[in-house]
């Protein structure tokens, strides 16, 4: 939640940041300023990678500059590998270049006048006491793990789109940093190579063993690197877990809705059993296994559930147990293959379901079919208006 950094305080964190607070200034009458980073805690262990998801705005690219130092914060303290690089309380505030971190940022493009070489050695000027050769040897060795070797004599202008990004990761990585900060590295390159650059970096991860902080708001990529997901809204967190844990008990209806796609009806909480509930909605009284501590009937809100959860036959055929039975409508059905969606309605509701590309609804459905649709109880969560 908002003030958890997910970890004790004083255990093995690479980066604590502590009730970080970044204000961008308004106009000169002090207008329209704008609280980017709202008293943020977060803290990285050595090893993981937490990555910031959150739409556009939510202030995931201010949070990472300010780690980075290239923002000054109005409040809060930063720890970086032991070492505090900013500290309002006492005055701290450690440049960029000596905070050792690495940084992939889609603004730090590769310098065009200088080669694959030199843009990769670059970092290493500034670390005291490397000759000429461990420089040659050290870029030659992560231009190499980063499958770009041979191309240390061309100017980026003459790489692709994918070979720049793995110079740019080349040059980030080269001086074994202590901390990886990307920030949307791979959102200008084109899909097929994107997954491909993702993959790489999940298995990078894997040996080199970096801890870091991506940004992104692309969920697939988020899902696909993140030890750790920290979704953002209006400059907090507002959920810190494993992309399983806030996929599937989200903290809020706006993580829910953020993170995977959910169907919701709205509905009133009628009782209250543990995390239990029974929920009026307009498809009638439905048993929900999961409400947030403090709910108490009579209050408003939403049911929701995931397209996945939802089970859905044709018509006549023995629907599924384990919730609420309904009979509908198909009114649209696209396939993707390993998948198809299936847009219905129950009671005048619309809602959707993804089914198996094969299996009970596997079969070419028509518009306007009958289906019997189950709402397993399970899979049904109700959230605060
Ligand atoms: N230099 C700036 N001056 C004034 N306001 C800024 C500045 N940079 C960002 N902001 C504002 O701070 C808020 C957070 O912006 P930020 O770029 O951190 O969001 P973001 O989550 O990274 O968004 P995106 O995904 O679009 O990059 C936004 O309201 C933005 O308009």
């Amino acid at each position: 939640m908002a003030s958890a950094t997910g970890l004790p305080a004083g255990s093995d964190a690479i980066v604590r940041v502590s009730g970080l607070t970044k204000t961008y200034p308004g106009d000169r009458k002090g207008h329209g300023g704008v609280l980017a980073v709202d008293g943020v805690d977060l803290a990285v262990r050595r090893g993981e990678l937490v990555v910031l998801l959150g739409p556009s705005g939510c202030g995931k690219t201010t949070l990472l500059r300010c780690i980075a130092g290239l923002e000054q914060p109005a409040r809060g303290e930063i720890r970086i590998n032991g070492r505090t690089v900013y500290s309002s309380r006492d005055k701290v505030f450690v440049a960029p270049e000596h905070r050792h971190i690495g940084m992939m940022f889609q603004s730090y493009a590769l310098w065009p006048h200088m080669t694959v070489f030199q843009n990769v050695a670059y970092p290493l000027a500034s670390l005291e006491g490397m000759g000429k050769d461990d420089v040659r040897a050290r870029v030659a060795d992560v231009l190499e793990r980063l499958g770009v070797a041979g191309l240390d004599h061309r100017y980026p202008g003459e790489l692709s789109g994918g070979q720049q990004q793995r110079v740019a990761l080349a040059r980030a990585l080269v001086g074994s940093p202590s901390v990886m900060l990307f920030d949307e590295p791979l959102s200008n390159i084109d899909a097929k190579v994107r997954r491909r650059l993702r993959r790489e970096l999940r298995e990078l991860k894997a040996q080199a063993d970096f801890s870091g902080i991506y940004v992104t708001h692309d969920q697939e990529e988020a899902m696909e690197l993140a030890d750790t997901l920290a979704v953002m809204e209006s400059g907090r967190i507002t959920q810190l877990a494993s992309g399983r844990e806030v996929y599937e008990h989200p903290a809020s209806l706006y993580v829910a809705e953020f993170v995977g796609e959910i169907n919701r009806v709205q509905g009133r909480v009628e009782t209250v059993a543990g995390n239990g509930a029974t929920v009026s909605t307009p498809l009638g009284s439905l048993p929900v296994a999961g409400v947030p501590p403090g709910a108490r009937p009579g209050d408003a809100g939403w049911l929701t559930i995931r397209p996945e959860r939802i089970a859905v036959v044709p018509a006549g055929s023995a629907p599924p147990a384990g919730g609420p039975r309904f009979s509908g409508i198909v009114r649209d059905a696209i396939y993707f293959g390993a998948r198809q969606e299936l847009r219905f309605e129950i009671a005048g509701i619309a809602m959707t379901a993804w089914t198996a590309g094969r299996g009970p609804m596997g079969a070419p459905v028509r518009l306007g079919d009958a289906i019997d649709v189950t709402l397993p109880t399970d899979g049904l969560r109700w959230f605060p208006a």
